[in-house]
């Protein structure tokens, strides 16, 4: 059974359609990476996946529950980390949770989900008093309250340093492992690359593609780069004369050679090897900055990055 099934969904504002006639399903265990740049529709699907807003038009199911008939049964089995939780009320990092457990009426042991993020010291200090990360790791233990089937995560890893961007992918994996839905909406390429199992990338409400990021990767056009270092140097081997190859360059025993798209790197390797010995072959593949600009034209002012760190950045 899926654990999200939407079906038409679509939500206008006046004229704007923030989201337009979306059809998705997320399986159940599945680490799902939700992407797009800014205004895509993705925190609008999420609102309406909890009901905090009403479609207006289209059908969504969670865990098997209609989400706009019975959401808060649909809230019941669900954790989210929503972006920017804000603590403002004098509360200890230990009374939030006691808080987010009690409003689920459930048992967990707030100790146990505070050592489990790395906050086991800092319980019984002020959440407000929290650095940015440290907020993060709360609401994220909050999320985890009563085991959820289905965790809804928005953004997850915002202010977290890299211990705790491992910790959070090591239970996210572990909650997957053990049959929970993980659904991750983020603009930070590598991640959602670390971590999930599919994506989905919007675009100005609408769904440009769902498939594995290898699946994303393999039916990329544009130009793919392949390096081969060989045993001599590797001129005059006729690889610029090969269909599809646009760029030849030779330095030492490296050949660098650029083609119009992946499927080419293969022929390329097969003419080389058959010339000269090639001692491993260095292939670039399409860069997750290249393919997330492919599918959604780069950032809203169309800008594309001109590095990865700033390709993570393109989908803010
Ligand atoms: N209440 C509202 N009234 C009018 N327009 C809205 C409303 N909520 C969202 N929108 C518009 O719908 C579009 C989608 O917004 P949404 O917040 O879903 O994008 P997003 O993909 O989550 O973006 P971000 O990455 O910036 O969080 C945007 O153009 C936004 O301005």
């Amino acid at each position: 059974m899926a654990t999200i099934d939407i079906t038409g969904l679509t939500k206008t504002f006046g004229d704007f359609h923030a989201v337009e006639d979306l059809d998705l399903s997320v399986q159940e265990g599945e680490i799902f990476g939700f992407l797009g740049p800014n205004g895509a529709g993705k925190s609008t699907t999420i609102n309406m996946l909890l009901d905090f807003i009403r479609p207006t038009s289209g059908h969504i199911e969670v865990l098997g529950v209609d989400a706009q008939e019975n959401p808060a049964a649909v809230r019941r089995r669900v954790g989210v980390l929503p972006e920017g939780f804000g603590f403002e009320d004098p509360l200890l990092g230990r009374e939030y949770l006691d808080w987010a457990i009690e409003s689920k009426n459930a048992d967990d042991d707030p100790d146990e989900l505070l050592e489990l993020v790395g906050l086991a010291g800092d319980a019984d200090r002020m959440a407000a008093d929290y650095s940015k990360g440290m907020q993060q790791r709360l609401a994220f233990a909050m999320a985890l309250v009563d085991d959820p089937d289905l965790l809804i995560l928005d953004e997850p890893s915002t202010g977290l340093d890299p211990n705790g961007i491992q910790n959070m992918r090591e239970i996210i994996r572990e909650q997957a492992s053990d049959g929970t839905t993980v659904f991750f909406s983020s603009h930070h390429l590598a991640e959602v690359e670390a971590v999930c199992d599919r994506v989905a990338v919007m675009k100005g409400g609408r769904l440009e593609a769902v498939d594995t990021i290898e699946g994303l990767r393999e039916n990329a056009g544009g130009p793919a780069t392949i390096t081969l270092d060989c045993a001599t140097p590797p001129t005059e081997l006729g690889v610029a004369d090969l269909d599809g190859v646009t760029d030849v360059t030779v330095e030492d025993r490296t050949l660098t050679v650029t083609c119009t798209d992946p499927s080419v790197k293969a022929d390329v390797v097969t003419h080389v090897a058959a010339r000269t010995q090639v001692r491993d072959v260095l292939s670039e593949s399409v860069s997750l900055e290249s393919l997330f600009n492919d599918l959604t034209g780069g950032g809203r002012d169309g800008s594309t990055a001109g590095n990865e760190e700033a390709a993570t950045e393109v989908a803010r």
